[in-house]
């Protein structure tokens, strides 16, 4: 257990190692989408790039299900090649896009333009048929209370917070950050029928109890408005 009072409704799965935390959260997705693929054509899986889910998406990339059946994307990216490596892109095509997961159908929000407005209209065009809302959702959470690219120094934080932002998607360039970013925004974010908080690291558990301390002052630090009734926080040390 993380030893945080969580808000209520929001679960526990915390563990011991990042390993067998990232193996309980691969279950719990794998478990999920099966679920949906029994009773939609479709199933999609929003994940996060950062350090932490590299376990995770080895460890969900041999799970068996219909994955031909699956969507996956990022719920941010940075701003630049897939060669690049801080590309999410790339991050995700090594570590889950093999092995059973091989056959998801991959929408990028990487695509052809110099910065991330130039592009924009491009990666609304791949995101155009994913089916809302999304199914699985996995966040990351920076130690300044970002999650996805909605960081709390980007000035298109507010719009793309705003609960009646019409756009799914939306660039981010927060100066707290070497790449300029492009980002899901709040709405298809906050409307995922599974959100899981995968973090590690003790750094991490106090950044999160510094977010419930405030929840809700949201724009000072994202992630608090996440921290709603059905949230699963996946902790490891
Ligand atoms: O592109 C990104 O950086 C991520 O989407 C970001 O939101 C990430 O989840 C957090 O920064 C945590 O990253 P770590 O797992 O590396 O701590």
């Amino acid at each position: 257990m993380c030893d945080l009072r969580l808000p209520e409704g929001v679960s526990d799965r915390s563990g011991d190692t990042a390993n067998g935390v990232a193996l309980d959260l691969a279950d719990a997705v794998a478990g999920f989408l099966t679920a949906r693929l029994r009773e939609a054509p479709r199933a999609s899986l929003v994940v996060s790039g950062g350090s932490t889910p590299l376990p995770f998406f080895r460890a969900l990339s041999g799970k068996d299900l219909d994955w031909g059946r699956v969507d996956v994307l990022l719920a941010d990216e940075r701003w630049v090649e897939e060669n690049d490596d801080a590309s999410n892109t790339r991050l995700v095509r090594e570590n889950l896009l093999k092995n059973k997961a091989a056959s998801a159908r991959f929408l990028s929000l990487k695509q052809p333009g110099a910065t991330p407005s130039e592009g924009l209209e491009r990666v609304k065009a791949e995101l155009a048929d994913l089916a809302l809302p999304i199914d699985v959702l996995i966040l990351g959470m920076g130690n300044d209370g970002h999650t996805a690219s909605l960081f709390p120094d980007a000035p298109e934080l507010e719009s793309a917070m705003n609960p009646e932002c019409q756009e799914i998607v939306a660039p981010a360039t927060p100066a707290s950050q070497p790449q300029k970013r492009i980002t899901l925004t709040w709405p298809p974010l906050r409307d995922a029928r599974f959100t899981a908080l995968h973090l590690k690291g003790e750094d991490k558990l106090q950044t999160l109890d510094r977010a419930m301390s405030e929840p809700d002052k949201v724009l000072e630090m994202p992630i608090r408005a996440f921290l709603k009734p059905g949230l699963q926080v996946f902790w490891s040390p």
